[in-house]
């Protein structure tokens, strides 16, 4: 079922175009990531969905329901965390949960998800950067609703607390919950998106899937060998294309070619002393794409 349904949508401020005839459909239990350069238009795009900017046209639908600048109704079921997480600081962060939450069992459910326990009986506006980051979050998540939208939740955030956040994403996601989540951590974006939605300058160059993203990043094979010059001259003699000799780097263009390689070295005698394999990463994909795509 498709949970979130942009169609042409278009917004300018004053006589700046910003988003070009938008579409895109995000299916229900997706994590979808959001991604592009500084000014592409991601807090646009999230704020128009989220009905706090009045765009010129297109339609917003959240399940089935338009939603508009005007009309917010729909808005009931998405969490949402954009720019600054708008905390009472006088509250303590329990307090700040309790005052959205449904049930003290769904506060109790995200505070132990993100291991926010120690200080939560503690005034907001005593809490660090992070720790303000992670009660934003909590409050986006605290009553599970069926969309979340998060920008740039990643930032400020230590290692345990991105992995944290991270399990529970994918726990929620599990359980049905659809995310659409931009960030510029691409490290982290390719270990929890499954699709990806990339924007340049108010216009959508990709939608895909994060498994053909990766898929468009060349693949290769570097290895240090007991005999690197004689390894060379094996696998260019059996047709694979080295790129580099030293060390010796190998286009991978089909996916058991890493066993084939091998045994082949192994049947020559040639040890293989270290072994690396490069399946393709976000960062790379996604320089590629943008620097391709002229718009
Ligand atoms: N309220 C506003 N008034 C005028 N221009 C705006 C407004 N909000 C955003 N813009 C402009 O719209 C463009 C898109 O901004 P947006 O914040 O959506 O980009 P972004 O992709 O989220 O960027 P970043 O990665 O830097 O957060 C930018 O050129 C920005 O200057």
């Amino acid at each position: 079922m498709k949970i979130l349904s942009v169609s042409n949508l278009n917004q300018s401020f004053g006589s700046r175009h910003v988003l070009n005839d938008i579409s895109f459909d995000i299916k229900s239990g997706t994590i979808v990531g959001l991604v592009g350069p500084n000014g592409a238009g991601k807090s646009t795009i999230m704020k128009d969905i989220l009905g706090l900017l009045d765009y010129q046209s297109g339609t917003i639908t959240v399940a089935g329901t338009n939603t508009s600048f005007q009309d917010h109704r729909p808005l009931k079921q998405v969490g949402a965390l954009i720019e600054y997480p708008g905390l009472y600081p006088f509250l303590t962060g329990w307090d700040n949960l309790k005052l959205f939450a449904t049930s003290t069992v769904n506060v109790e459910k995200v505070v132990s998800g993100l291991h926010m326990s120690s200080y939560i009986k503690k005034r907001a506006g005593h809490y660090s950067l992070g720790m303000k980051q992670k009660l934003g979050i909590a409050l986006a998540l605290v009553n599970e609703p069926d969309l979340v939208i998060l920008d740039e939740p990643m930032n400020g955030l230590d290692p345990q607390s991105v992995k944290d956040l991270r399990d529970l994403i994918k726990q929620m996601a599990e359980n049905g919950t659809t995310f659409l989540i931009s960030s510029h951590i691409l490290s982290e974006l390719e270990k929890l998106a499954d699709d990806l939605i990339v924007i340049k300058k108010g216009r959508i160059i990709q939608h895909t899937s994060m498994k053909e993203m990766l898929n468009q990043d060349s693949h290769f094979i570097i290895l240090k060998t007991s005999d690197d010059r004689a390894a060379n001259s094996l696998v260019v003699n059996a047709g694979y294309q080295v790129t580099a000799s030293q060390p010796l780097t190998i286009i991978e263009s089909e996916s058991d070619e890493v066993a084939k390689i091998l045994s082949l070295l192994s049947e020559n005698n040639i040890e293989v002393i270290d072994f690396q394999h490069n399946e393709g990463n976000l960062e790379h994909s996604l320089l590629t794409v943008l620097a391709e795509e002229k718009v």
